[in-house]
């Protein structure tokens, strides 16, 4: 039986960071915002239906869409968010189940799913343990703009399209919390992936 771990949190929470962690104990790791990069390339169904949906403005001179400016839109309008949700997200699961699929069929042990909406998308039930990874609203906020060059109202907003953290965390099986240092995250890690008997022997 493969062990499937959900990895979460809120946007700029140190989910990357964790998983890049995973990777490195030798974990496979399926990102969801990968996915999301992966179906909406030129000559994709959702690269099509976004461009009927939001119009030519969101494209970049080369042909791709133009995720700064497609996010502007998105990230200040629940509506335009949801039309967008609609057409990605169908697309984005089925990556995800195709790629965990020929996985769990290999015999891996474990399984990462990195899925930032794994609540708010109620995906849930796909998981065996969900992994939170915590920080408080400050560092998020701080973190988000220094790593996005965002304003604070940019930030925000982002921040706000997501279930807050603390609603998170009390229905995680495991926290970690990623307020201190790199170093304190990891060890953190080592320790639950070693409760759940995660890693290879
Ligand atoms: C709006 C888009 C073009 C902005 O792209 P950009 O490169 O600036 O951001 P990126 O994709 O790297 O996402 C960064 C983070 O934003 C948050 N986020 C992204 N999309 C959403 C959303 N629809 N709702 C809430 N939070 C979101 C996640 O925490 C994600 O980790 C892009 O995020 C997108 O296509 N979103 C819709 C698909 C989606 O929901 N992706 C998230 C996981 S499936
Ligand atoms: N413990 C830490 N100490 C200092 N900086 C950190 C720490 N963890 C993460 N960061 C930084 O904070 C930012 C957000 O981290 P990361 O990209 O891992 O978050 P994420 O949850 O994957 O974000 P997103 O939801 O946008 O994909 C990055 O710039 C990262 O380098």
């Amino acid at each position: 039986m493969t062990l499937t771990i959900g990895l979460t949190g809120g946007i700029a929470s140190g989910k990357s960071t964790v998983s890049a962690m995973m990777r490195e104990l030798g974990l496979p790791v399926i990102d969801a915002d990968e996915a999301a990069r992966a179906v909406v390339r030129p000559g994709e169904d959702a690269y099509r239906q976004i461009v009927a949906a939001f119009g030519p403005d969101i494209l970049q001179t080369n042909g791709e869409i133009d995720r700064a400016k497609l996010g502007a839109i998105v990230f200040s309008d629940e509506e335009e968010r949801k039309k967008l949700n609609d057409i990605v997200h169908p697309a984005v699961r089925r990556k995800m189940l195709t790629e965990k699929e020929a996985l769990v069929r290999s015999g891996a042990k474990t399984v990462v799913l990195d899925i930032p909406l794994l609540f708010e998308s109620g995906l849930t039930a796909w998981v065996d343990k969900i992994l939170v990874v915590y920080v408080d609203d400050d560092v998020q906020l701080r973190r988000l703009m220094e790593r996005n060059g965002f304003t604070e109202e940019e930030a925000r907003a982002r921040i706000r399209a997501q279930w807050p953290l603390v609603e998170k965390i009390k229905q995680a099986d495991a926290v970690i919390n990623n307020n201190g240092t790199r170093e304190e995250t990891r060890r953190q890690l080592l320790v639950i992936l070693e409760q759940w008997d995660a890693l290879e022997k």
